[in-house]
């Protein structure tokens, strides 16, 4: 008999919640507390696809990727792993993995995943997967945020392709380091990486600088030089802020990806070239097409897969392990200590905005590291204007947005069952406000609340504020 889903994991309470939902999905399992036992079996009695952890004592994740894809290379394996960077989930893709799922996962997604990775299998019987050799010197991108799990995963996804890409995202989410990680991570990966950022090019240099040009083009160009284009032949071009690319280079860009050829500025022999285009931009480009400020048959050739990397402010819970990378680099390049934040200062940092997002951060760590006397880090430390953001902050918002914003904190720093904190402050708050309405009049307080009498003085002895009133 068929054991469809191998699930191979050494904690029990994993095990058992795979097992379950895939049982009541109507797939059939078989479970392994180590990967000895799964290697032990797999001659015997193979499965359609296997759902593994990484860490595991004995044979680990990696280990049983190797040794089931050199007997069966296109069995589906599912990596499981706590440990979210980079490298793991697009080393486990280099394996031949079909997919990573990061812990904790959704039940749901599980079952999906296992859907999917089923029907590949039937669909591939037989057919071989290509392994990849790993990326060079990638700089690490930190991101436990399940919207930055998604960017792994499509960078796993896309580590055997040359595709075209368009990475959105605002100033200094991380935009350059995906394009990079793309790179890295894929077959061009030995040829060079070139970034150029449209919004920093003069206009009337953009071509020369995308194309090259022949001596004696134009005023200035006393030899011929090569352009971004061929010095990216057979690697990958970043095109950062592409809104940016006048209307005319539009064009131009548009005819280089359609043939595969261009001229050099003042030149007439056609150049070739081999170039996979990463596109970047903070802004919307379907807004730019439809304002006429964007070419829409080149929105279409850049649009093949978009990644969407979010504000910092919506990926808080990143925010400490982001500190600590920061504060371990700037410390090795300085030649320091790192310093260390107390855990309010923890708590105000994931709670701040960053509008320059992770650029705005790393460089905060690297003022803080100069600045700050202490190995341990204050509020009090923290340059001026991250004070006056907040300050800023508050007096215009509403308490509403006041209590969303301590709620994201408190989440974000690991506080749970965060309403036993926060109903009975809110309802002491409006207890004492209506009480002092009616000079502590309790009946009188109740109605205003729109409370029965009694419920009130049951609401005073709960919250403890059985002091606060007279008899009314
Ligand atoms: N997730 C991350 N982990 C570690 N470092 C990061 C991460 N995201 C960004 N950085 C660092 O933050 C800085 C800004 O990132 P990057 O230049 O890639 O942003 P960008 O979106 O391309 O910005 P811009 O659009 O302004 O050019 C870089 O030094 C980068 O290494």
């Amino acid at each position: 008999m068929s054991n469809r889903v191998w699930i191979i994991d050494d904690d029990r309470s994993i095990r058992w919640v795979l097992e379950r939902a895939l049982t009541r999905a109507g797939i059939e399992t078989k479970c392994f507390e180590n990967g000895d036992r799964a290697l032990d079996d797999f001659y015997s009695d193979s499965p359609d696809v296997v759902i593994s952890d990484i860490r595991m004592p004995g044979a680990d994740g990696f280990k049983l990727l190797q040794r089931f894809q050199a007997e069966r290379p296109a069995l589906p394996i599912i990596i499981m792993t706590a440990h979210s960077d980079l490298d793991s989930a697009v080393a486990a893709y280099q394996g031949g993995a079909f997919e990573y799922l990061p812990k904790p996962f959704d039940v749901d997604e599980a079952v999906a995943v296992t859907r999917r990775a089923l029907a590949h299998a039937s669909e591939q019987q037989g057919a071989g997967q290509v392994a990849l050799e790993s990326g060079n010197g990638s700089k690490e991108i930190i991101g436990e945020a399940p919207a930055m799990q998604e960017v792994f995963r499509a960078i796993g996804r896309l580590s055997h392709s040359n595709i075209t890409v368009l990475i959105n995202g605002e100033s200094g989410t991380g935009k350059e380091l995906v394009a990079q990680a793309l790179h890295n991570h894929s077959p061009r990966k030995s040829r060079p990486f070139i970034a150029l950022n449209m919004a920093a090019i003069p206009r009337d240099l953009m071509e020369s600088e995308l194309f090259g040009h022949e001596k004696g083009a134009f005023t200035g160009a006393s030899a011929q030089r090569t352009g971004r284009f061929e010095q990216a032949d057979g690697g990958t071009l970043f095109l950062d802020e592409i809104g940016d690319m006048p209307a005319e280079t539009q064009t131009r860009l548009l005819r280089v990806l359609a043939d595969g050829e261009f001229y050099r500025v003042g030149g007439h022999t056609p150049v070739k070239v081999d170039v996979r285009i990463i596109a970047a931009t903070h802004q919307d480009l379907e807004r730019l097409v439809e304002e006429h400020k964007f070419r829409e048959d080149l929105f279409h050739r850049l649009n093949v897969i978009r990644i969407h990397i979010p504000r910092l402010a919506d990926r808080r819970e990143d925010i400490p392990r982001l500190v600590r990378f920061f504060f371990n680099s700037a410390a090795k390049d300085l030649g320091v200590e790192p310093k260390i934040l107390t855990r309010e200062t923890e708590e105000y940092l994931a709670g701040l905005d960053w509008p320059g997002n992770v650029r705005q951060l790393e460089n905060t760590c690297r003022w803080i590291t100069v600045m700050a006397s202490g190995r341990e880090v204050h509020v009090e430390d923290l340059p001026q204007e991250l004070h006056q953001q907040t300050a800023a902050g508050e007096t215009s918002q509403d308490w509403q947005k006041a209590l969303r914003l301590w709620a994201d904190r408190a989440l974000a720093t690991g506080r749970r069952e965060i309403l036993s904190e926060a109903v009975p402050a809110f309802e002491k708050a409006l207890i004492e406000i209506a009480l002092k309405h009616t000079a502590g009049r309790k009946r009188d307080a109740a109605e205003l609340l729109g409370w029965g009498r009694n419920t009130l003085t049951r609401k005073l002895k709960e919250l403890g504020m059985n002091g606060e009133e007279e008899s009314g």
